[in-house]
């Protein structure tokens, strides 16, 4: 656990809004030769955030968080124009933050050494970007919310393989107007590692195959970190969105991650698609609570998919044994010097739902058997 102490910064945050300041603090970090650890959110921060954040502080001399509600992920029925900026308090919270690193952390790249006096030092988030669309989108953006200019359509990036499936089938948008302002930030900030939460679990693993396909260096896939989901006590994924549930929605919310949970403890013993009958069950009782109370509750999706391909699970591929079995060491299947994920038992598989509370869409996501290749 990082140490997390009430200090008071020395020095006000710096917030870039420019490119030019942005590249400015970037050359010095370069030349001063600190690692750069990047987190990039659309603020309303909350503790899901502040978790990366901290574990960035933790592995990185120097950590940059983005701020910038990106307009091309939104469609026009989406929540572009009342979407939660809370800026002012983000920067404070942001403010607060110190961790103590660990004596010992691993280096992006050999030549990038820790200052050794540092180390033990607390550190806080180094500066903030937080870009205007025009900085973001200098030739314009075409998106599903219409064009920024009269001529407006600049690059997009897009990535037809993990973008279809799930969130890409109810938000077909998302994932071209993700993995373009990803590449665009990853372009400015240089970052050595980026971070990204496991509630946006297909979002990361885009992210990360984007890295792999453009030849992107900075950051290089294997240091596109994805962090565990920071939770409420209940068990309600943090979200910025969750501010627009009502006292009634909040509080069935939870059933969400409990039928997750359900689903997991099942596949234990019946690792099939026979599983999802589980949660189908507690879907049909949270919509009679949901009734009682009064609330309207939509199941959008819930399907368990393998983590590499993202293709549905329908079953053990040839040759390799069940994902769960592979946890604990037990039917392990090794091929002659190799211990590879697969020869654990396969690539792990994706159990991850979408629910509309009211007008809030709450989604959420478990890993069945081995994480270790998603979540580090
Ligand atoms: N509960 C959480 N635990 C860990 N990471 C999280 C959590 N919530 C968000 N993140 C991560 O924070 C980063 C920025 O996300 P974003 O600013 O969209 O916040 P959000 O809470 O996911 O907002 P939204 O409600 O719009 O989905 C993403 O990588 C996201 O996965
Ligand atoms: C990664 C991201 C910052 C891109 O706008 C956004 O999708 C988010 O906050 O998860
Ligand atoms: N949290 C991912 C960003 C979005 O849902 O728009």
């Amino acid at each position: 656990m990082p140490l997390v102490l009430p200090l008071a910064r020395r020095f006000p945050l710096p917030v870039h809004t420019t490119l030019s300041s942005l590249r400015a603090w970037r050359s010095l970090a370069h030349e001063q030769r600190k690692s750069v650890g990047f987190v990039p959110t659309m603020g309303a921060l909350h503790d899901g955030h502040l978790s990366l954040v901290r574990r960035s502080l933790q592995e990185n001399d120097l950590t940059i968080v983005s701020i910038f509600v990106n307009p091309t992920q939104f469609a026009p029925h989406e929540d572009l124009s009342t979407y939660p900026r809370t800026l002012d308090s983000d920067l404070q919270l942001l403010s607060s933050l110190f961790v103590v690193p660990p004596s010992q952390h691993p280096q992006p790249q050999p030549q990038l050494q820790s200052q050794p006096q540092s180390q033990s030092q607390p550190r806080t988030v180094a500066a903030v970007f937080a870009p205007t669309p025009e900085v973001m989108y200098p030739s314009g953006y075409s998106s599903a919310q219409g064009t920024s200019t009269s001529t407006g359509s600049g690059t997009i990036v897009d990535l037809p393989s993990l973008s279809q499936q799930l969130e890409g089938l109810s938000r077909p948008h998302f994932f071209r107007g993700v993995s373009t302002i990803c590449t665009k930030l990853f372009n400015a900030v240089l970052p050595h590692r980026a971070y990204f939460g496991q509630k946006d679990i297909q979002q990361a693993l885009v992210i990360r195959r984007m890295c792999r396909d453009l030849l992107v260096q900075y950051p290089e896939e294997r240091e596109v970190h994805v962090v565990p989901t920071a939770r409420a006590g209940d068990g309600l994924a943090l979200s910025s969105r969750n501010a627009y549930l009502t006292p009634p929605e909040r509080a069935l919310a939870p059933h969400l991650y409990q039928a997750l949970l359900a689903v997991r403890d099942e596949w234990t013993r019946n690792p099939t698609r026979e599983v999802l009958g589980v949660f189908e069950g507690r879907m049909q009782d949270l919509g009679r609570r949901a009734q009682e109370e009064d609330v309207s509750v939509r199941l959008d999706y819930v399907e368990l998919s393998w983590g590499d391909t993202l293709d549905p699970y329908e079953g053990p591929r040839e040759g390799v044994v069940p994902p769960n079995l592979g946890q604990g060491g037990q039917g392990v299947r090794e091929r002659e010097g190799e211990q590879s994920l697969e020869v654990q038992g396969g690539a792990p598989v994706i159990l991850s739902a979408a629910l509309w509370v009211g007008k809030t869409r709450l989604i959420d996501n478990v890993i069945l058997g081995d994480d270790r290749g998603i979540v580090y």
